[in-house]
């Protein structure tokens, strides 16, 4: 996947968004050709090697970082959660810079509701941070309008794609949260949103895929149209 999308990335920008923080995000992918949009779009930064997209920015500069602010009560609440959660067994909770994820894909079926109190207790001190719910994971948020889709249009308007009727985004996620980019897509009438779900879903997306390894078909697309054209 990884010779994919850095073919990808020879020919167009390309971009990472996700939940988990941006450096946890680099670790995977380890390219340096690409923009990443951790903690749900809020850590947004170029590519810190030379490439034929990357913004006139300075290197290493952090292009959007919408939620700084929240920082240290990010980091608050972390400590809270992460005692609070150590009488659960097999509760995690997993520390996304600008987002903290509390993983309970481990935990037995009975503390569930249990979880969701002791999570919801701890947050009931912090207004301004809010609670969505994810994949075996509740999920805690500066309250922000901030999103992936925000994330999306801010790295459009970035690259000077906004007012553009040339350009075609395509967007691929598995995420409950990527909905907010197929949103952005499907209002603006441009480019694709591809959704991964092994499951029949409502979606805004305009596209499905069954598995992440059906995922390599349009990026090889996007490489050889763009050779062969
Ligand atoms: O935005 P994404 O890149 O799609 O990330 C969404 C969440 O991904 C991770 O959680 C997911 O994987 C976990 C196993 O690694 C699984 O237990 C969980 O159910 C999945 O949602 C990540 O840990 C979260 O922080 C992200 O929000």
């Amino acid at each position: 996947m990884r010779d994919a999308v850095r073919g990808v990335a020879q020919h167009f920008p390309t971009a990472i968004v996700s939940g988990r923080c941006r450096d946890k995000v680099f670790s995977f992918v380890k390219l340096e050709e690409l923009y990443y949009a951790g903690s749900h779009g809020m850590d947004i930064k170029g590519p810190t090697k030379v490439s034929n997209h990357k913004l006139s920015t300075q290197a290493d500069e952090v292009l959007c970082q919408p939620a700084t602010e929240f920082l240290p009560v990010i980091q608050e609440v972390h400590e809270k959660l992460t005692a609070k959660m150590e009488s659960i067994p097999g509760a995690m909770v997993e520390n996304n810079k600008f987002c903290l994820s509390v993983h309970f894909r481990c935990v037995e079926e009975a503390e569930w509701d249990a979880l969701g109190r002791d999570v919801k207790a701890v947050l009931d001190d912090y207004p301004k941070l809010c609670l969505t719910k994810g994949r075996k994971v509740l999920e805690v948020r500066p309250s922000i309008e901030w999103n992936k889709g925000h994330a999306l249009k801010f790295l459009l308007k970035s690259l000077g794609y906004a007012e553009r009727v040339d350009v075609f985004p395509i967007y691929i996620g598995d995420d409950r949260t990527d909905e907010d980019a197929f949103k952005v897509l499907q209002n603006m009438g441009q480019g694709i949103g591809i959704l991964v779900t092994k499951f029949p879903k409502e979606t805004s997306a305009s596209y499905s895929l069954r598995e992440p390894a059906e995922v390599y078909s349009p990026l090889y697309m996007c490489i050889h149209k763009y050779t062969f054209i």
